[in-house]
């Protein structure tokens, strides 16, 4: 069997495991490393995965996942020490390129870079995958079928990966805080917090199942919601008066520079 080891077992690395375990993998064939020993108890404790030095983990993964923060990487590939050669590293981090792995693991390391969101807790994420130089096809289908066990993957020229970063890797953010705002509006209208909360989180649930199943494009939807001298158009108004949809342009722009700027710190 695949033995798969996670460095650093964060909100990411967990997820990846927990989704790992509940698509049939063994505990014994998956490995974490995490720098908080009571973190590693933990996480032992509620998945039965053993937990390892990073060089240990390094020296019997077949496939070694690294989602430690970008600013952590220096002091993990340190760690890592001496990889056997041929193992897959597949990088869950925000803004690192493939060639920094390259430049720093054996020659002919291949390394799969991947931007997924935290929708993996719910085996919803959406992930991205880009090859490396050394990376095969095999390699990449390998990877395609660990994310997949954890929600949807597509594929993308590494060039894409910091505008993937700030569209879906950061996306959940951008919905949270659309919602968060919209209960505040519900207070503001007099509404009870918890009736505010179940309105507008079961209308994001519903809307985002027409945009995922409906086929449809989100202005169709939007207009089918929008009736003539309605309540709809008089928000509209006021969200487009108040420069929402370029804000959201300019925040997405603004992601994909700091992803950039990740990658070059480095
Ligand atoms: N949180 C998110 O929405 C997303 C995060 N990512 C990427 O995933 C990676 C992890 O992010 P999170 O899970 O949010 O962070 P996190 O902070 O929850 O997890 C990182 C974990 O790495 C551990 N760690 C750090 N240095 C270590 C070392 N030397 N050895 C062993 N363990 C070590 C920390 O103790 C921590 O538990 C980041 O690179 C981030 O860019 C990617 C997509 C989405
Ligand atoms: O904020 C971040 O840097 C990470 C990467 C994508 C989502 N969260």
């Amino acid at each position: 069997m695949t033995t798969i080891a996670v460095l650093g077992a964060g909100k990411i690395g967990e997820a990846l495991l927990a989704g790992l375990l509940r698509s049939g993998r063994a505990p014994a064939d998956l490995l974490f490393s995490e720098r908080h020993p009571e973190r590693s108890a933990e996480l032992t404790a509620r998945h039965g995965v053993r937990a390892a030095s990073p060089a240990e983990a390094a020296r019997e993964a077949d496939v070694l996942v690294v989602a430690v923060k970008p600013q952590d990487i220096d002091t993990v590939l340190t760690e890592i020490g001496d990889l056997r050669v041929g193992t897959l590293v597949v990088s869950l981090c925000a803004g690192l390129p493939t060639s920094l792995y390259e430049s720093r693991l054996p020659a002919g390391t291949p390394v799969v870079r991947v931007m997924p969101n935290t929708p993996m807790v719910v085996g919803e994420a959406m992930s991205a995958v880009s090859g490396g130089t050394h990376a095969t096809e095999e390699h990449l289908a390998l990877v395609t079928e660990l994310l997949g066990a954890v929600g949807r993957v597509v594929r993308v020229p590494e060039n894409q990966q910091d505008a993937v970063t700030a569209l879906s890797g950061s996306g959940p953010a951008y919905f949270f805080f659309l919602v968060e705002a919209m209960i505040d509006a519900g207070i503001l209208l007099g509404l009870p917090r918890a009736v505010a909360s179940e309105l507008i989180v079961q209308s994001a649930v519903g809307a985002a199942t027409m945009l995922r199943d409906s086929g449809e494009h989100p202005v169709t939807l939007r207009e089918a919601v929008t009736s003539p001298a309605g309540t709809t158009i008089s928000a509209i108004r006021e969200l487009e008066v108040h420069g929402v949809r370029a804000a959201l342009i300019a925040a997405i722009e603004a992601a994909r520079d700091r992803s950039v700027e990740l990658g070059r710190a480095t």
